[in-house]
């Protein structure tokens, strides 16, 4: 297994002065550079522990430890639990305690309950945020997720969602159950990015890359991704608009590609907009850990008749 930790530079520009970032004050952009520096370091820690080097977990996957795949392509064009055979958007519903942007949401969520919930009500995929500092998740969470839906027919896909800029932690999520990782194109050069889809695609997994704009779009084709996550929050200010997802719809019509809209999604209205542009499917993450009937929410949410 190679590792590119140490060649890795962040690539959103910091706003804040040294000064500012030292006496506490950390705006937007500086916090999604804080968050990645932060990452590194925990990265570096793993690397280093006994029990979790590179080497061993390379030595673990070469045992055939990790857990069997689901297909997340698959999974996302094929939603058996939807009770309909007319077309239909997928649900990518996200596990997310906290957030940079809005503090705490759930923050005593149990993962696995919340996991079977989603399973339960039709989501073809269970997005896990993995980020223990700003979001208060981890691998362990991801990992009891996958535990808790193992046994369903049809069972979700899980996704690692998470700051991932080695392979080590792509490793790692297939080591801990995950079908798929997040791959964010505006963290990486182009060399990082091509790597990290090889490598995941040699573990079996087709990863989600992200982007949040035309050029990102252009990058995350280049290297021939199969499912794009359009962001429709801006990582620089943490601001949504809903337009950025549409405005890229165009890029990949009549190509092979399942198209996502992720972050902002709050009500039928916007998921209806979306399905009438095509795009494929939608990841939501607060609105869901915020609902106070998830199963009813998520019926409406997307407009699922009743079984
Ligand atoms: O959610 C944030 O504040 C955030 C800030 C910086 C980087 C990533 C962030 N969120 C991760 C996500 O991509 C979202 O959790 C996901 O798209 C769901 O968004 P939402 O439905 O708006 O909770």
């Amino acid at each position: 297994m190679t590792d590119g930790v140490e060649k890795v530079q962040p690539r959103i520009k910091p706003h804040g002065s040294v000064d500012e970032i030292k006496s506490g004050y950390v705006d937007m952009a500086y916090h999604s550079i804080k968050i990645y520096a932060q990452r590194q370091q925990d990265v570096e820690a793993a690397k280093w522990t006994p029990g979790t080097r590179p080497e061993e977990l390379g030595t673990y996957l070469h045992m055939d430890l990790a857990p069997p795949l689901m297909d997340f392509v698959n999974r996302l064009k094929n939603n058996p639990s939807t009770y309909t055979s007319s077309p239909s958007l997928s649900l990518m519903a996200e596990i997310k305690r906290a957030s940079p942007s809005k503090g705490d949401i759930a923050p005593f969520v149990n993962p696995a309950q919340q996991a079977l919930l989603y399973a339960q009500s039709g989501a073809s995929v269970i997005s896990v945020l993995a980020e223990p500092t700003w979001f208060k998740g981890s691998l362990t969470d991801m990992h009891l997720v996958r535990k808790a839906i193992d046994a369903l027919p049809d069972r979700p896909a899980v996704l690692r969602k998470e700051f991932i800029f080695p392979e080590y932690q792509i490793a790692e999520a297939r080591l801990w159950g995950a079908d798929t990782v997040l791959l964010i194109v505006a963290m990486l050069s182009q060399e990082q990015l091509q790597r990290l889809y090889a490598y995941s695609r040699r573990l079996g997994m087709e990863p989600l890359v992200e982007v949040n704009n035309a050029a990102e779009m252009a990058r995350a084709l280049e290297v021939g991704a199969k499912v794009i996550g359009v962001n429709n929050r801006n990582l620089h200010d943490f601001s949504v608009d809903m337009g950025t997802t549409s405005a890229l719809v165009d890029m990949v019509r009549e190509r092979d590609v399942v198209l996502c809209a992720l972050s902002g999604i709050q009500g039928p209205e916007d998921v209806r907009v979306y399905k009438e542009q095509g795009v494929n499917a939608v990841l939501v993450g607060e609105s869901l850990m915020r609902a106070s009937d998830t199963k009813r929410f998520i019926k409406e949410l997307l407009a699922w008749p009743d079984a």
